[in-house]
């Protein structure tokens, strides 16, 4: 399955929460979702689900538009979570699933088997509001699981996780990606989406300013070079040929340098002023590239 956000715009009265969003998520992939604070994720997510209209563009499920039916088929860990606090998480759990269509039988199977494969087996007998709240967020994500969705769409799914909590979720994630389902989540651990997700998209204002491959993105960014060269004297690399910024502290020195520079020629310049030490590319982080978009 194919999910594709396609030109969504939406505001609140005059707030423009959306402004011609579109992506897609492809099956198999996991797709993290990246914006600051109310840069239009939670909107975008809600109305991929149906729970919100759109003011105008679509959003479609292997060219379907999404209808109650389609709904049915995509699994959603809502932001401000959706369980019943006083409910036990056994009952809630097969509640949800058999409200899906399941029957009372697949329904407790389903219960059991995600609520082993998420660590909270011994708890279904506890009522929600008795968990823990990293606790209440594993529930959550089994009945976004529940029903096997074609599709999973989860709101911050990581925020608040402990970090056996975190590489529990994410090994879910993975395995259900693997199946071929598309999995989009939003996050601002940008570390964590880096490491988890093939594509990302990043969100500014309500305008999609950037999608597309981690890998690609990171390599068309510009690279830092490390040198360290203890006897190089302060602005040595100024004005080197590809190098827009350079800082220099105790012997190391850290460059900004332009995609396709040369960097022999740079190690070059460092080992004419003595010994060097360690010479190194790093590649900027996701976060350095969100940086690098929302500040431009
Ligand atoms: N019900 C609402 N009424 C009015 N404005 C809203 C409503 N919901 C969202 N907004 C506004 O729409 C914009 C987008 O909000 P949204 O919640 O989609 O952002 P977000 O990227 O999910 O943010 P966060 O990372 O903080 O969760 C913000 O300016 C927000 O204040």
């Amino acid at each position: 399955m194919t999910l594709t956000i396609d030109n969504l715009s939406k505001r609140y009265g005059s707030t423009v929460a959306l402004d011609g969003v579109s992506f897609e998520v492809r099956p198999g992939e996991l797709f993290g979702f990246v914006g600051s604070n109310g840069a239009g994720k939670t909107t975008t997510m809600r109305i991929a689900l149906g729970v919100l209209a759109a003011d105008s563009g679509e959003v479609r499920l292997d060219g379907k538009p999404v209808d109650l039916e389609v709904r049915r088929t995509i699994g959603y860990m809502p932001e401000e979570r959706g369980l019943y606090p006083k409910m036990k998480v056994g009952n809630q759990l097969t509640y949800l699933a058999q409200l899906h269509g399941l029957s009372k039988r697949d329904a407790t199977a389903a219960m059991q088997r995600w609520t082993e494969r998420l660590g909270i087996a011994e708890r279904i007998g506890d009522t929600v509001d008795s968990l823990s709240l990293g606790n209440q967020q594993r529930v959550q994500l089994a009945a976004a699981l529940i029903h096997d969705p074609a599709v999973l769409v989860l709101d911050e799914p990581f925020s608040g996780l402990d970090p056996v909590a975190v590489d529990v979720m994410s090994e879910v994630l993975v395995e259900k990606a693997n199946t071929g389902v598309p999995v989009i989540f939003s996050s601002h651990q940008l570390d964590l989406v880096q490491r988890l997700c093939k594509r990302v998209g990043i969100i500014v204002h309500g305008r999609m300013r950037v999608v597309g491959e981690v890998d690609e993105l990171r390599a068309s960014g510009s690279a830092h070079l490390v040198v360290h060269a203890p006897d190089a004297p302060v602005g040595w690399a100024d004005g080197l040929p590809g190098v827009s910024d350079a800082e220099y502290l105790d012997g190391r020195t850290t460059l900004a340098v332009e995609p396709g520079a040369d960097d022999q020629q740079i190690l070059k310049t460092a080992l004419s002023t003595g010994p060097v030490h360690e010479f190194s590319l790093e590649q900027p982080s996701l976060t350095d590239l969100f940086r690098e978009v929302v500040a431009a």
